[in-house]
């Protein structure tokens, strides 16, 4: 089992660290400060004008992938690529994670927002890529515009971390994680079967064993102006697979050009084929674009978990799907983890991080 690491308790304020400004703070007041307004001249290139269409993303059932009958696993693998490709998004039904599990993990998420100002700002970390840490909008220190959310990320593969607090955060954490991280799996078996490879070839190529795993848990309070304010911007994931889960809706997706929004059942996984998968498929796979939008009534909470590589892994397209010219197979020679300070150091741009290099 992995060690269990919790941030030092008795961390003493740096005076940075004094004062955040998390928007639950603000969910009280009548209207939003200006650096929240997001929808204002300079910010419209996500495209307020497309059309917000209601449209079913693809549904897979995660049990027929192992009900032992050949013709339903070939039949779901199939769906499985034919989501990947034309939706890059999905609804994960009957896929074994208990619902209480995931009712307790979002409710001691929020347990987590319900302390005081004074215990969160221990996790407040200033590294983005310290293994625990609290945070608000994105990035702060580069964000042009503030984003209404506030969010505690935690790493919790191949070591596992947890807040101090709540109490039972890390042991909640460490069942939902590891429950998932099986889910993801299997999934990443029926996904490489869809290319056309071998059932491990994603597992062994990535070292899954060593897969880098975190957790993000995302607060997004009653904004009093909802039509101004942007509770996560337009962007798409890095890693091979994202999994969400939430409270209400608030998701957004872009398919086609057009924002659709996300009507997810209980008990429902929401998945996405990530930054990386779409690397590793050489394009064939898409990590789609997709935002959180806030409302002006009830909080809402994600979790959302970035499965990865190993860190330590340069990801690059599969060979044997480099057919031609038109998607070339060359791309900056970073480690995953070091993509990762690269995109939380820096502004969230859309996915131009997944631009090829130019040759
Ligand atoms: O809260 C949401 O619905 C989206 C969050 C998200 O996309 C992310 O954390 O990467
Ligand atoms: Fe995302």
């Amino acid at each position: 089992m992995a060690a269990i690491v919790q941030a030092q308790v008795e961390k003493p304020f740096t005076s940075s660290r004094n004062k955040m400004g998390c928007v639950k703070d603000l969910a009280e007041s009548t209207s939003i400060p200006s650096k929240y307004n997001y929808f204002n001249t300079q910010n419209q290139e996500d495209g307020i004008d497309e059309v917000i269409a209601d449209e079913q993303i693809p549904i897979i059932d995660f049990s027929l992938l192992n009900s032992g009958i050949p013709d339903q696993r070939a039949k779901v693998i199939q769906d499985l690529g034919k989501a990947c490709q034309d939706w890059g998004f999905f609804m994960l039904i009957n896929h074994g994670v208990p619902e209480s599990l995931m009712e307790r993990m979002l409710a001691v998420c929020q347990d987590f927002f319900n302390q005081t100002e004074e215990v969160k700002l221990k996790c407040a970390e200033e590294h983005v890529l310290a293994p625990i840490r609290y945070g608000t909008s994105f990035n702060p220190s580069v964000d042009k515009v503030f984003f209404w959310r506030d969010f505690l990320r935690v790493w919790v593969h191949p070591q596992f971390f947890s807040p101090p607090k709540p109490a039972d955060f890390s042991e909640i954490a460490m069942e939902y994680s590891q429950r998932t991280r099986q889910v993801v799996r299997e999934l990443l078996k029926g996904i490489s079967e869809s290319l056309g490879l071998e059932e491990c070839y994603i597992e062994k190529a990535m070292e899954f064993d060593s897969c880098f795993q975190i957790l993000v848990a995302n607060l997004y309070p009653p904004c009093p102006q909802p039509e101004l304010a942007m509770g996560f911007p337009p962007h798409s994931d890095l890693g091979l697979l994202t999994l969400l889960i939430q409270n209400q809706n608030g998701l957004q997706v872009n398919h086609n050009g057009k924002w659709v929004n996300v009507h997810a059942s209980p008990n429902t996984i929401l998945v996405n084929t990530a930054d990386h998968l779409e690397r590793l498929s050489n394009g064939k796979y898409k990590s789609v674009l997709h935002r959180a939008i806030v409302n002006n009534k009830t909080t809402r909470i994600s979790l959302v978990e970035t499965h990865g590589p190993c860190p330590d892994k340069v990801v690059t397209p599969v060979a044997e799907l480099v057919e031609n010219e038109t998607y070339p197979a060359v791309y900056p020679g970073m480690t995953y983890k070091e993509e990762m300070f690269s995109r939380l150091s820096n502004r969230l741009a859309g996915k131009s991080h997944l631009d090829p290099v130019q040759t």
